[in-house]
């Protein structure tokens, strides 16, 4: 498979390393605002740049028919536009917060665990991330998820916030400490006790994997895809 990589900085070059070892070709890395750049090689195109460029350059590649695997975070206002740009071109598409198969696990389990805590009053919930000090974002793209998963499941929820005074809202907590890859913790507190579940990445190799793996999946598709259905065909025998 040839790939274009859209932002060559720490996930861009971890991704190379993978798609290399797994026998994938990079035949284009961009990592500026200049955008006149040629498509033409490359079967599918992975994004992991900036919140600012994102978007743009997404759509750049629906439009030259080439299948995009986006994992940049903070640019999720233009998502439903980009997914009507990629129907209209009849291109694919595959966005998601967090790429790691471990953390997509991590996600059904909170999504279970919302379920079985919906209606237990006693409990605040609580949601704490902890990234690297060069991170544009805050919170991070999976503390959001995490965060409507939950409201997803609990009704009485009417959203999340930066550390939030709000008892109808979850508070998410966004710490940031030298080269710590990335870290969530979901908690539901008592008087009596404490749940908490956590996903600590240990590198940014699960991340890069799981892209890679996205994009095997997506090259030869056209339509709007998650990384449910790329787990689904992982799992499928
Ligand atoms: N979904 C997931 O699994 C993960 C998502 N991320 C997200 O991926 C993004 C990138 O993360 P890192 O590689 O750590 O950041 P980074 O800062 O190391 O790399 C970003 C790269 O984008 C480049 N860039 C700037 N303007 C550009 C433009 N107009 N077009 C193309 N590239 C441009 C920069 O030069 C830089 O090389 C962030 O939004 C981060 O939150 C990071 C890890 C995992
Ligand atoms: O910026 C990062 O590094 C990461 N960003 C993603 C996010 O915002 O959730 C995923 C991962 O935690 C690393």
């Amino acid at each position: 498979m040839k790939i274009a990589l859209l932002g060559y900085g720490r996930m861009g070059k971890t991704i190379e390393e993978i798609a290399e070892n797994r026998g994938h070709e990079i035949v284009l890395k961009v990592s500026d605002g200049i955008e006149n750049y040629d498509l033409t090689k490359a079967d599918v195109a992975i994004d992991f740049s900036v919140p600012d460029a994102a978007f743009k350059n997404i759509t750049i590649c629906f439009k030259a028919g080439v299948p995009v695997v986006s994992g940049t975070t903070g640019w999720l206002d233009d998502y439903e536009k980009a997914t009507k740009i990629c129907s209209e071109e009849n291109s694919a598409f595959i966005y998601a917060s967090n790429f790691s198969l471990g953390v997509n696990v991590f996600f059904e389990l909170n999504r279970k665990l919302a379920g079985m805590m919906q209606g237990l009053e006693d409990y605040s919930i609580e949601i704490e991330e902890i990234h690297h000090t060069k991170k544009l974002d805050a919170p991070s793209g999976t503390a959001i998820s995490l965060a409507e998963q939950i409201i997803h499941e609990n009704k009485q929820l009417k959203g999340w916030q930066l550390d939030s005074a709000d008892e109808n809202k979850i508070p998410i907590h966004a710490k940031r400490i030298k080269d710590v890859p990335g870290t969530h913790v979901v908690s539901y507190d008592s008087n009596i006790d404490t749940i908490e579940i956590k996903h600590t990445a240990k590198s940014r190799q699960g991340f890069a994997l799981g892209a890679v793996v996205a994009a095997e999946y997506l090259q030869d598709k056209t339509g709007i895809y998650s990384m449910k259905d790329v787990l689904a065909d992982l799992f499928k025998n």
